[in-house]
């Protein structure tokens, strides 16, 4: 049967988007800023990408792993990346949440498509355990997404434990496995910090410590002059405050408890769809290495790409 140019684009269309394959560039809602945004400790006037001369990332069969999703953001990420036709792994320490989670997006998109496992990142062995179980199912993984997170100022050890030796630790066997240059099919890394990785927030300062971190080493193997020839990319997304349980804290959990919860009242409460579109930008733009994402209430989503490397030249 012969069609014409224009039927065979609205047919291509309608089952690419039958199969939640996106069909148009996203629409970034970066704007170019006048000056740095005040979450950026580095100069970004200059870096500043729109992403316009992006082609989207496909999603369609790529496989994820993300930790920490039975619930909250992760869990928003592992079903906007599942609407898009990748297969995902999604990982918690919540194992009948996960279940029940995982009976509701296999119905949705196919046993083959979504795997749950229990995982916690704070455990060497179970990162290690549940990401070769991920591989054995779905051949390889191309996405790692280190989400796990508390937020608790009374379990110090076990917040830099999970916050930033997990995902540490999450995103080196993402590279060990990923990398060409040791057999791997390359891949993207990307860590969940927060707005308070980038600036101090004095009623949560261990946690900012954890994130802090995180953002340090984002910002390390994304400078790595290596990458491209590994064919690794490293994205940082960091929301400010967002409607998870998260933020349901408990007085022993916050230093200065009522300022924290006016300062938070005062600044505002990202919805998760916003963050979710934050992820989504970063994960198709063609290459996301060494951006960082902020997302907050007042600000909308921001967008900045930062030199590369201090040391390319040495
Ligand atoms: N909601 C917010 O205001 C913001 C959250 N974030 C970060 O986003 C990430 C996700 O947090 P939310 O979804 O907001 O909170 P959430 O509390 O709803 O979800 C966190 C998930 O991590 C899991 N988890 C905790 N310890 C774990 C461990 N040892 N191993 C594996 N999983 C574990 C929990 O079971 C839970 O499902 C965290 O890293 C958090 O720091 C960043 C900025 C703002
Ligand atoms: C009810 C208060 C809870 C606070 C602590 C709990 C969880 C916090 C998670 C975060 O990652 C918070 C994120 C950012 C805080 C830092 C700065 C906020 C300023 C950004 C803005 O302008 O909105």
């Amino acid at each position: 049967m012969n069609f014409t140019p224009s039927v065979l684009s609205f047919i291509l269309t309608a089952e690419a988007e039958v199969y939640g394959i996106p069909t148009k560039k996203p629409k970034f809602h970066q704007q170019v800023q006048p000056s740095p945004s005040p979450w950026s400790p580095w100069k970004v006037s200059e870096n500043i990408v729109t992403c316009e001369n992006n082609i989207i990332m496909q999603l369609f069969n790529r496989v994820a792993f993300v930790t920490g999703a039975a619930q909250g953001l992760g869990k928003a990420f592992s079903e906007a990346l599942l609407n898009r036709g990748a297969k995902v792994c999604f990982t918690d320490i919540q194992v009948s949440k996960g279940k029940e989670v995982e009976k509701t997006y296999s119905d949705k998109y196919g046993q083959d498509r979504v795997l749950f496992l229990h995982c916690d990142v704070s455990s060497s062995a179970s990162l290690a355990n549940s990401f070769k179980d991920a591989v054995s199912k779905f051949g390889h993984i191309d996405l790692m997404v280190n989400n796990a997170g508390i937020a608790d100022e009374s379990r110090l050890r076990d917040m830099v434990n999970i916050n930033l030796i997990g995902a540490i630790e999450g995103s080196m066997l993402a590279v060990e496995h990923m990398r060409k240059d040791k057999g791997g099919k390359g891949g993207v890394v990307i860590n969940i910090a927060s707005t308070a990785g980038l600036t101090g927030v004095y009623f949560v300062p261990s946690y900012c410590a954890s994130k802090f971190g995180l953002v340090g080493f984002h910002l390390s193997w994304a400078s790595n002059p290596y990458n491209s020839q590994m064919g690794l990319q490293f994205g940082c997304l960091c929301p400010a405050f967002t409607d998870t349980d998260i933020l349901n804290q408990k007085e022993k959990q916050m230093l200065y408890f009522e300022d924290g919860q006016r300062i938070t009242k005062h600044l505002g409460i990202n919805r998760v769809e916003k963050v979710v579109q934050g992820f989504l930008q970063m994960v198709e733009s063609e290459n996301c290495n060494g951006d960082i994402i902020t997302i907050t209430a007042k600000e909308d989503i921001q967008y900045s790409r930062r030199a590369s490397s201090k040391m390319s030249h040495l």
